[in-house]
């Protein structure tokens, strides 16, 4: 649905995206993480041609993102915390505004279950909404055609826990029911977790990983070792283990190949005087956390 390659983009001579390759697969629900300024919205941007890139390959639907026109608009439901909204209109008159522009795939009924579940103010202009009532009242305008394609820049900010999950199950139906392809830039990761299929995580503007993330799961493990007397943390330890810290008679890191019968072989050949060690499966947040430690204390 989306395939990227090599996305170059520079603010004022400084390199925000560095080379991103990212493909978002149809039918699947991609969370796009990443630490503050790692250039998620950026390449989110550049995919919806709301602004230029260096250099690179971007191909949305099948096109060139900077050819992107109504034919493609009708599929894709972009929402963005800082989507420009005319503030004057209220909730009706913006529906009443832009469902002609989605003639034949506006649903009604849709619609009407989404008004009811967002709970939103009829009467009330846009600009005097609160940040969260805006914003459900942006995603309610770019779903209710049903677009094949929903691009969410941080959808959640502004929400309140209980429409975020409101939210959250009724989009979970809608990818399960119609197959919906779904990118969705977040840090909530707890939230995201429940129903994505895939994971892209950005740092410093490169993908540095893309995969299932069952896959992804399997091969993270939380590692922590016990000594009889205090843990020794030689160097030349493998680069995929990740942040080792001893810490009094433990020793912990983040195993990023754990692998059962090799990952074991490797511990008793480094440590053969460990008493004992436990490797625990992590969440998906525990994992994003690791990663994010590790790049800060990773060379340029
Ligand atoms: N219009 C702009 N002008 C100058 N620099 C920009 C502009 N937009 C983004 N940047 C810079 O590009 C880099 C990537 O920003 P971007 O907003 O894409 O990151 P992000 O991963 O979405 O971050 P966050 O999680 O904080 O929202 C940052 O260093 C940011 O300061």
């Amino acid at each position: 649905m989306i395939t990227i390659r090599g996305l170059h983009k520079r603010f004022h001579g400084t390199d925000a995206l560095r080379g991103v390759d990212l493909d978002i697969p149809q039918g699947k629900v991609t969370a796009f993480l990443g630490p503050n300024g790692a250039g998620k919205t950026t390449t989110i941007k550049c995919a919806m041609n709301l602004i230029g890139r260096d250099a690179g390959d971007v191909s949305v639907l099948g096109v060139d993102a900077r050819s992107l026109g109504p034919r493609q608009w009708q599929s894709i439901g972009y929402v963005s915390e800082n989507r420009m909204m005319p503030g004057w209109m209220t909730v009706p008159e913006l529906l009443n505004y832009l469902r002609p522009m989605y003639n034949g795939s506006w649903d009604r009924d849709f619609e009407k279950k989404l008004l009811a579940e967002f709970d939103l103010p009829l009467k009330t202009e846009l600009r005097a909404l609160s940040r969260g009532q805006r914003m459900k009242a942006a995603l309610l305008s770019s779903l209710a055609y049903r677009p094949q394609l929903v691009v969410l820049d941080e959808p959640f900010s502004g929400l309140d826990p209980l429409v975020r999950d409101e939210f959250l199950t009724g989009l979970l139906e809608l990818t399960e029911t119609e197959g919906w392809t779904v990118w969705i830039s977040s840090h909530d990761i707890e939230e995201v977790e429940r129903f994505a299929d895939r994971v892209a995580i950005l740092n410093d503007g490169r993908v540095d990983i893309q995969e299932d993330v069952e896959t992804l799961q399997s091969r993270f493990r939380s590692v922590e070792l016990w000594f009889d007397d205090d843990a020794p943390l030689p160097g030349g330890l493998p680069a995929t283990w990740l942040n080792p810290k001893a810490a009094g008679r433990t020793l912990r890191f983040t195993d990023a190949s754990y692998d059962e019968s090799s990952s074991e072989t490797l511990l008793a050949r480094i440590f053969p005087e460990h008493r004992r060690h436990e490797a625990r499966r992590m969440t998906l947040r525990e994992i994003f956390v690791a990663l994010a430690r590790s790049y800060r204390t990773q060379p340029d």
